[in-house]
């Protein structure tokens, strides 16, 4: 007997990449709940494996949040979004312009845990390049087109090739010569920003960029990328 896949997604929004290599580019995020280094709750934040997490992917109540029984149900959701998102914010020169590839970026939570190679098929179908956000601490589905690894300090990667390595910075126990064994394009130290600072000044971010700004002089295989969402004020 085969078993029914039911993907369960926090909240799926049109906006820009707001971080990495493909930065400022139009997509469709999709957050899958549930991550493997964080129950999400805050209660449990200081235990977590991961414990800078700035997002909330705690059950499927976020805009246009739910649970998707098939991949074909999330696809046309997904292309749904695409195609609103663009006769909306988009002028009609772009729309007509059919050499714009659709793009959808999976993150979470941990997205590892849901996407599957069925579901990536299925995009590809609607013409839709596929995006990654993970922690690489799960193998990753055929198919996918852009695979950012973000890793965290106390959980082992096994993905050990990627398009861009993208570090959060500073966490005193990976530095990020740790990965240099990753082969990737890109490699990004993003400043971590303060889970804490939901909007107004965040003051530890801001020292953040500063120890990140040093290490990308003095290191240049290392770029440094900011998260250009927050800056604008978008989602
Ligand atoms: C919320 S995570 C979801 C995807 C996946 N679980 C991961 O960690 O890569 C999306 C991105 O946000 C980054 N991130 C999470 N908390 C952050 C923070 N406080 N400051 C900067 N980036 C953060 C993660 O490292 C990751 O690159
Ligand atoms: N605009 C925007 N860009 C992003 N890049 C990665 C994000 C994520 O949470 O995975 C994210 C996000 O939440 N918003
Ligand atoms: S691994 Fe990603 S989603 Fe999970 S707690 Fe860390 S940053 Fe958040
Ligand atoms: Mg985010």
């Amino acid at each position: 007997m085969s078993s029914v896949n039911v993907y369960r997604v926090k909240e799926m929004f049109y906006s820009l990449q707001g971080e990495g290599a493909q930065s400022g580019r139009a997509s469709v995020f999709c957050r899958f709940s549930k991550c493997n280094l964080w129950t999400g709750r805050e209660r449990d934040r200081a235990d977590a494996v991961c414990n800078f997490c700035d997002t909330d992917f705690v059950g499927t109540d976020g805009q246009n949040g739910g649970t998707f029984d098939t991949p074909k149900a999330l696809a046309a959701a997904i292309q749904a979004l695409w195609d609103g998102g663009q006769q909306t914010i988009a002028d009609t020169a772009s729309v007509a312009n059919n050499r714009v590839k659709p793009y959808v970026i999976f993150t979470g939570g941990e997205p590892l845990l849901q996407l599957d190679e069925t579901l990536i098929d299925e995009m590809h179908l609607s013409g839709f390049e596929v995006g990654v956000e993970t922690n690489g601490t799960r193998p990753a589905p055929k198919g996918i087109d852009w695979l950012c690894v973000s890793p965290k300090a106390d959980a082992e990667v096994v993905l050990t090739q990627c398009d861009e390595v993208k570090l959060v910075y500073p966490q005193p126990l990976a530095p990020p010569e740790r990965f240099n064994n990753i082969d990737a394009q890109h490699y990004f130290l993003s400043p971590m920003a303060d889970p804490a600072v939901i909007t107004g000044r965040d003051e530890k971010k801001a020292n953040n960029m500063r120890l990140a700004t040093a290490y990308c002089l003095a290191h240049p295989q290392w770029r440094l990328t900011l998260q250009m969402h927050k800056i604008l004020g978008i989602d």
